[in-house]
């Protein structure tokens, strides 16, 4: 017999509420796990993160499968194969809705050196706060998701909803290899999808939940410039050759300006014009500059006091980052070298209607008028090595007034709606695939650090972010089929 509505999540809230040094206990392990995508010498991490995830997932009842998703092309021409993906399946009740989890728990590189005041693979609470990589981005929010449906198994109520769970260790390169598993299993897995929900980004404050329905897209590039064989000796050799660095500092500064302008011609073409009602919504978003300003320590922001400026360079305008350069000297000390070979990598965040094809010819046309213009002698390559798509939706659908009540029922207040500047490449396949409304749910809060030192997630936010999507999943499951 169904318990009464306010019972069963009571019960789950107790349950969860109880649990909490269990939950931190698995967090614990699974940031142990250095499951760096981007380095090919930690792939195995990877894919004994995924064995481990799989193990967990199949004490909950999971029926999941590892699907092999091939080999990617290392840069320098060697394969590396995938880890692979998770899909899993739990209940298969014709009259209850299906909701498709998806989320991912491969992890950006950190290294104490780089500023951490903590080991980065070693999940240390100070202050409330859970200190490691990958605690927020993303494997925090996959374990709620594992400790809400443990929670509803452990108080013996019935999960309200079929669940189907899609897990990924590439989210952090590319996602290479799982947008096409997730359309060749169109008509199989994906068929009964009626809902699809992700926890993979950030609130845009750190006390009030939001709920997102759109993301930027990403074109990565890389520029290589070779001068020579070898490395030289820069006093016996420095002035007789042109300089692969000193081409590569040229072409780097050559892309964007100081107001944050990029300088590649037409690369704002299919950018949409701002209309009236979006300009409205962004002058509600809850939002203090001056709090952004701060928790950043910059000296200075591009659009100074203006929120509504700032919010849309951060999700609905492209933006160009330089993000360093693979080959040249970067320890302490005063190395006296010309580097052979550099690469320098950088990525321009896309916004809805552009192409990354189109953004692609651009940059690589733009940037071969410029290497003419340099006029070097040296050997010159650009490519993108991988674009993906931006995605916005409409939320005024079933799927986020489930959140919406979710969020009230634990957090006692209304979300925003947000968007948010990151990527997650596979969101767009999820809607193309299933043909359902996808929503975004965050768990962390805006200073949690993802990408960066001393990432963390707050305590507050991994407990209640087990409640809200248990309280999710019970609302979805009010929706019946
Ligand atoms: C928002 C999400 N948690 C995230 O961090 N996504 C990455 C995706 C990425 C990185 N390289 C390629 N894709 C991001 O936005 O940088
Ligand atoms: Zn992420
Ligand atoms: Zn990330």
């Amino acid at each position: 017999m169904a318990l009464p509505e306010s019972r069963t999540l009571s019960l789950i809230f107790k349950y969860v509420d109880d649990h909490v040094l269990n939950y931190i206990e698995l967090l614990k392990e699974a940031v142990a796990i250095k499951s760096v995508s981007c380095s090919p010498h930690l792939r195995d991490d990877c894919i004994t993160m995924v064995k481990w995830l799989h193990c967990k997932l199949k004490a909950l009842g999971v029926e999941a499968e590892e699907c092999d998703v091939g080999t990617q092309t290392l840069p320098d021409g060697r394969p590396l194969r995938l880890p692979p993906v998770i899909l899993g399946s739990l209940g298969n009740d014709p009259s209850k809705p299906t909701v498709c989890i998806y989320g991912h728990i491969d992890v950006q590189p950190a290294a104490q050196e780089d500023g951490w005041h903590t080991e980065p693979f070693n999940l240390t609470e100070i202050d409330g706060k859970l200190y490691g990589r990958g605690a927020s981005d993303d494997k925090g929010p996959v374990l709620c998701w594992l400790n809400a449906i443990q929670a509803y198994q452990k108080q013996e109520l019935p999960i309200p909803v079929n669940l189907k769970f899609v897990f990924e260790a590439m989210e952090e390169s590319g996602s290479e290899g799982l947008e096409d598993l997730l359309k060749q299993r169109k008509e199989s897995f994906f068929q009964n999808v009626d809902y699809v929900c992700i926890s993979d980004n950030y609130w845009l404050g750190k006390d009030k939940p939001c709920l997102t329905y759109g993301l930027r897209g990403l074109c990565y590039f890389f520029i290589e410039v070779t001068c020579a064989c070898k490395d030289l000796h820069s006093g016996v050799y420095g002035g007789t050759i042109n300089e692969a660095m000193s081409d590569m500092v040229y072409l780097l500064s050559r892309l964007v300006d100081k107001d944050g302008t990029i300088l590649i011609p037409n690369i704002n073409n299919d950018v949409l014009p701002v209309t009236d009602d979006e300009r409205r919504q962004y002058q509600e978003i809850d939002f203090s500059v001056l709090d952004y300003k701060t928790e950043l320590g910059s000296p200075s922001l591009l659009h100074k006091e203006d929120k509504t400026k700032l919010l849309m360079s951060r999700w609905r305008f492209p933006s160009l980052s330089v993000h360093g350069m693979e080959g040249c000297f970067s320890d302490p000390g005063t190395k006296t070298v010309i580097p052979r070979k550099v690469i320098g990598k950088f990525s321009i965040r896309i916004v809805p209607n552009q192409d990354p094809i189109a953004v692609e010819k651009a940059v690589v046309d733009y940037l071969n008028k410029e290497w003419a213009k340099r006029g070097s002698s040296n050997k010159f390559k650009v490519s993108m090595v991988h674009g993906a798509k931006a995605w916005v939706t409409d939320p005024r659908n079933s799927n986020y007034e489930a959140a919406i009540r979710a969020t009230k029922r634990v957090y006692n207040t209304e979300p925003d709606m947000t968007r948010e500047g990151g990527s997650i490449p596979i969101t767009l396949t999820f809607q193309e695939v299933t043909d359902k409304s996808v929503i975004l749910i965050p768990i962390g809060a805006c200073d949690d650090g993802a990408h960066s030192q001393n990432e963390k997630l707050d305590r507050r936010n991994y407990i209640q972010g087990t409640k809200l999507l248990a309280a999710y999943l019970y609302e979805i499951g009010k929706m019946g089929k």
